[in-house]
């Protein structure tokens, strides 16, 4: 493990970020540049080639593939671009948003180099979650999970299901903070402050710091979705998801010979797809324990790679680009060493209603694939399906204990 020191560090803040620091509102200039790059600039720097990777991009094979591994984009000169209104005419960009568009039709899944968050930051971000789960259960507990705290806080190993099944992780959940009664009872189960432990002492500097730099990123990486499906580079931005519904959860998976017998399950995390948009996952650096399945059912790994973040798209993407592109099931196999992972998800406004956009039906056969969402609701809904299982599991428990 990568020592890194618990003084408390002042967050830097290079850019403005949603939530956490106030956003200046976009120039004119930028508003602008809506219509550029022109899919037509991106659809000949398809059609020139033939590989297999980028006729998916123009569409001339079908959708998904039984990809054997997860691709890797450098995104460095996309992001200084990505917010330049001269950026239409960019070959460099045009290339990156080209890999974005092959990668999220063949895998949904992607891994993001020259993204621009220094390594120490990700690094101490690791760091500080394996601290807080090596403190002893009580320490813990003292930040727990409830209804009460609005679902925010750490949950211990079992206590999150999936498909019925315990998963074999702790987690810390934090989400966006909220003003109270802003969505009204749809909101109010989520409403709370989070839950930060008092030690590591740097915890929540470091969180918070880490919160705001991948918020800026996943907007950027979502403007070039955006121009990758064919639309403006804001498509995702205003009261799509202008004012992100984040999620971040810190997990750490133990070996299974560290659980009580009579808890064990064989999955680290059960099988599943990511709920919002856009999903970048801070993977432990030596364990490979996360697998994609393709579309013939294998389970591909995804190892971690130093440098990277894993890139996966969410439910709310596949309405919106009309299942152009797909959200991919995942999940987290047990490893042999304590596994730390931390996702930070970068969902759509709370309130977002969700539907396939004109510019995606256009290419999907003009009628809409999907129904409207409202993401808060899917949110919701997710939610209440996990912690009515939780209690159901935790009664089954209390009665295996007592047998
Ligand atoms: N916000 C997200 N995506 N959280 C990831 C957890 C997914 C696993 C969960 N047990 C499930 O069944 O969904
Ligand atoms: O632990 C990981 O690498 C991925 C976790 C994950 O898929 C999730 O939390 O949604
Ligand atoms: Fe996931």
């Amino acid at each position: 493990m990568i020592r890194v020191s618990d003084e408390g560090r002042q967050p830097q803040s290079p850019v403005a970020c949603e939530s956490l620091c106030p956003r200046p509102p976009p120039s004119a200039a930028t508003r602008e540049q809506k219509r550029l790059p022109s899919r037509q600039g991106l659809e000949s720097s398809s059609s020139i080639s033939s590989s297999p990777a980028q006729a998916f991009a123009i569409g001339l094979l079908p959708m998904g593939s039984d990809f054997q591994a997860i691709p890797i984009i450098d995104i460095s000169a996309f992001l200084e671009k990505i917010d330049d209104p001269r950026m239409g005419d960019d070959k460099e960009l045009l290339e990156v948003i080209r890999q974005l568009d092959d990668a999220c039709k063949e895998a949904g899944f992607f891994y993001v180099k020259g993204h621009g968050i220094p390594d120490s930051l990700v690094k101490e971000v690791k760091d500080a979650t394996s601290k807080f789960f090596n403190l002893p259960y009580e320490e813990k507990v003292k930040i727990k999970m409830t209804p009460a705290s609005g679902y925010r806080g750490y949950q211990e190993v079992a206590e999150n299901v999936t498909l019925g099944k315990p998963d074999m992780h702790e987690a810390i959940d934090c989400y966006r903070e909220m003003e109270a009664g802003k969505y009204g009872a749809l909101g109010q189960p989520l409403e709370g402050s989070n839950l930060w432990p008092d030690y590591p002492s740097n915890f929540k500097v470091v969180m918070e710091e880490y919160i705001c730099l991948l918020g800026d990123l996943s907007r950027k990486i979502m403007r070039g979705i955006a121009l990758a499906l064919g639309g403006p580079p804001d498509a995702f931005e205003g009261d799509r998801a202008g004012d992100s519904f984040w999620v971040m959860r810190l997990i750490g998976y133990p070996v299974l010979s560290d659980i009580p017998e009579m808890q064990r399950t064989d999955t680290g995390c059960g099988a599943h797809t990511d709920y919002g948009l856009l999903t970048l996952v801070n993977q432990d650096d030596e364990i490979s324990a996360l697998q994609v399945r393709n579309r013939s059912g294998e389970w591909i790994s995804a190892p971690p790679i130093p440098g990277t973040f894993v890139c996966n798209i969410g439910d709310m993407l596949k309405i919106w680009s009309n299942g152009l592109y797909e959200s991919t099931l995942h999940r987290v196999i047990n490893s042999p060493k304590y596994r730390v992972s931390v996702a930070f998800f970068y969902e759509p406004n709370f309130d977002a209603a969700v539907e396939p956009f004109d510019f995606c039906m256009q290419k999907t056969g003009g009628t809409p694939k999907f129904g409207k969402a409202v993401y808060g609701e899917h949110l919701a809904g997710k939610a209440e399906n996990l912690h009515s299982a939780v209690r159901i599991d935790l009664v089954d428990l209390e009665r295996c204990k007592s047998a």
